[in-house]
């Protein structure tokens, strides 16, 4: 029989609400997900990729993430990155057109460069739980 594979890096609060705040909390960041699944889909390197995926499930879920590491009050209520990415075989391509997707939508959001990157690099850490899972 087999171990249940681990479950990855744990998605875990940060020390303090700065960038939540930065993001402009709840509603900013409402507007910043909704944004980047618009782009997402307008992005036909990676589109047909969510072609199945549930797109109500994955704006709550990306909501909650996103205020959980950027230090809001949030709960995050999804399964693990290693787990949901699993067996969908995505590259470092697809890894890079994402977020390449989430730069596009934070400039519409007109988020400053600085707070774009400290979320950038909060994200980039879930890259090994990921990519080629
Ligand atoms: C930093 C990068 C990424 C983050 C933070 C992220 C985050 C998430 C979250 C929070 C969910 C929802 C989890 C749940 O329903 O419990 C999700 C689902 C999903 N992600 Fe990602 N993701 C990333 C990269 C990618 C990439 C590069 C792809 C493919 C190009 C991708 C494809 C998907 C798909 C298809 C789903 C839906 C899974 C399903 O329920 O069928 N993700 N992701």
């Amino acid at each position: 029989s087999h171990e249940p594979p681990a479950p990855g890096l744990a998605i875990t609060p940060a020390a303090d609400d700065t960038l939540y705040r930065a993001l402009g909390q709840r509603e900013g960041i409402q507007s910043l997900i909704r944004s980047f699944l618009y782009v997402i889909a307008d992005d036909p390197r990676i589109v047909d990729q969510f072609a199945e995926a549930p797109i109500d499930r994955l704006e709550e879920k990306l909501n909650e993430m996103v205020c959980v590491i950027a230090g809001g009050p949030c709960h995050y209520s999804g399964d693990s990155m290693r787990r949901v990415h699993r067996g969908k075989h995505i590259s470092n391509a697809d890894f890079n057109a994402l977020v390449e997707d989430l730069i596009k939508a934070m400039d519409r959001e007109g988020i400053p460069f600085t707070v774009q990157n400290t979320l950038l690099a909060r994200l980039a850490v879930f890259h090994g739980d990921i990519v080629h899972r």
